[in-house]
């Protein structure tokens, strides 16, 4: 074994995967982690990838063992324990190497990283990694941002370990430093919100229909068969098809109600807040993981108002109405995360390409569906233009909205909640309003504030009679 270039910090699930995807590509890698244990487990457990490991039970042991230029990836908790990591490395390494986080950074902390490191001589990628532990292993999508030279160091490893779509890897270079953990922060908001709507359609079957689990995950494995298809709607079936060994119940009935979040939802909505862009199905996501937190609160309020009436007349949804909602839910949310990369990428002065960041994620991440393709290409046509309006989801949306609107309708008819649909829906009326009614928020302002407002008539500024 030669000595190793590369080198990952951070043996949890995704960098203990990580380096073993490494070692399977054929790299010498260098591994550490703060508690001895995991290096051990790691190599204990590698069979034959164990002669490319090579494990350094201090930094200084880690970066001895290597030869230069090093490119070393973190994979630790994001927040302080990064910065920890960087300021007890920087020290150590020379100039040229390569410092990668691959955790989920806010991407403000990696433009201020990369600044302090380059400042001294060394280089830096913010790295997106998304796949979950089996992408980790077997092959992640990656987005990176950082100087073109980082990347030329980076991009042999990052390439070979990605999945792949077609053959090309699903690893790229989206823009500089922190463009990689914005790219990877919409992509989780897009996570949440495609999530939310799917368990809104669980919610409507289980509850206004009657189904049982078994059930629910045919109709979900049957859906992951047509324009649905996407992992989120295939590890869905799964979960419903899933069995508690310890009672022998449908797994999925013997979960709490409370959903976890470890923060990058939330940052999507305040980023798009500050950005101007509208992302109310992400919004709606994030909110329902809040309320869903507030189990004792819930519990009350069912007390005091009673469980609504829930279980709905027969037909008054289709399997392919709601089918239609989760197409035409999953357009919207993405053509909003889109909207938001657009507006962000100039914001930041990235030139973010949305299509390759589509085609980034056609593969191993955990939001890849069968639509992103078509999305890389309707992007590539009309970089400019709303992913609604690009004729192959314009087209989509013309067939698919009226199930969306008889779900909802249906859904908010009998206290089924579904507000990531709900937004969904709409934004998408909304979008097709040309007279809104914001001339009345107007004429409020005005009147209380002197705010002024424009007339349909005439140009200027304009106060009202009151
Ligand atoms: N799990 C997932 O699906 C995904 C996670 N991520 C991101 O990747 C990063 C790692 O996640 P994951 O592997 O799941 O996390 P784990 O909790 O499984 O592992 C965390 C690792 O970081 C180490 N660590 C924790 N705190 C510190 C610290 N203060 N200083 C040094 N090392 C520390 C831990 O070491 P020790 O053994 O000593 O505790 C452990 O090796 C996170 O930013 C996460 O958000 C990104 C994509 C997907
Ligand atoms: O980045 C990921 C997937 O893409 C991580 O799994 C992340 O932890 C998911 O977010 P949350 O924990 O908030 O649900």
């Amino acid at each position: 074994m030669s000595r190793p270039e590369f080198a990952v910090i951070g043996l949890g699930t995704m960098g203990a995967a990580l380096a073993l995807n490494m070692a399977d590509k054929g790299f010498d890698v260098a591994v550490h982690n703060r508690s001895a244990a995991r290096i051990d487990a790691l190599v204990e457990n590698a069979g034959d990838l164990a002669d490319r490991l090579t494990p350094a039970k201090t930094l200084d042991d880690l970066v001895a063992a290597m030869k230069g230029p090093r490119a070393i990836l973190l994979m630790v908790p994001a927040g302080q324990p990064v910065d920890d990591q960087i300021a007890a490395l920087l020290p150590l390494l020379d100039e040229g190497d390569l410092i990668i986080d691959g955790g989920n950074s806010g991407f403000h902390d990696s433009e201020r990283r990369a600044a302090a490191v380059e400042a001294l001589g060394k280089r830096f990628i913010g790295l997106g990694v998304s796949g979950g532990e089996d992408g980790a292993r077997h092959g992640p999508s990656l987005m990176a941002g950082g100087s073109e030279e980082a990347w030329e160091r980076a991009a042999p490893v990052l390439t070979a370990i990605a999945a792949t779509y077609e053959d090309e890897p699903c690893a790229a270079l989206l823009g500089a430093a922190g463009a990689g953990h914005f790219v990877k922060m919409v992509h989780n908001g897009i996570e949440y919100a495609d999530m939310q709507m799917i368990a809104e359609a669980y919610g409507i079957m289980r509850d206004g229909m009657g189904r049982t689990p078994a059930a629910m995950s045919d109709t979900f494995s049957q859906w992951n068969d047509g324009p649905l298809r996407s992992y989120l709607i295939e590890i869905s079936a799964a979960v419903l098809k899933a069995t508690d060994p310890k009672t022998g119940n449908p797994m999925i009935d013997m979960i709490v109600d409370r959903a976890g979040q470890k923060g990058t939802g939330r940052w999507t909505a305040i980023e798009a807040q500050e950005l101007g862009t509208p992302v109310p199905v992400i919004d709606a996501a994030v909110t329902a993981r809040n309320v869903s937190a507030r189990l004792e609160e819930r519990q009350r309020g069912a007390d005091r108002f009673g469980e609504p009436a829930r279980p709905l007349p027969d037909g008054a949804v289709t399997d392919t109405d709601l089918e239609s909602a989760l197409i035409a839910g999953k357009i919207v949310c993405y053509a909003q995360g889109f909207a938001m990369l657009a507006d962000g990428g100039a914001d930041n002065g990235w030139e973010l390409r949305l299509a390759d960041v589509a085609r980034v994620w056609r593969a191993g991440c955990i939001i890849r569906s069968a639509m992103l393709d078509d999305m890389a290409t309707a992007l590539e046509q009309a970089p400019d233009t709303s992913l609604l309006m690009a004729p192959f989801f314009a087209d989509l949306m013309e067939r698919h909205v009226p199930g969306l609107r008889k779900t909802v309708t249906a859904a908010n008819g009998h206290g089924l909640p579904v507000p990531s649909l709900s937004a969904a829906l709409n934004w998408f009326d909304m979008m097709a309003t040309s007279r809104s009614t914001a001339n009345m928020i107007q004429g409020q302002r005005d009147y209380f504030g002197a705010h002024g407002f424009e007339r349909t008539d005439e140009e200027g500024t304009h106060h009202g009679p009151w």
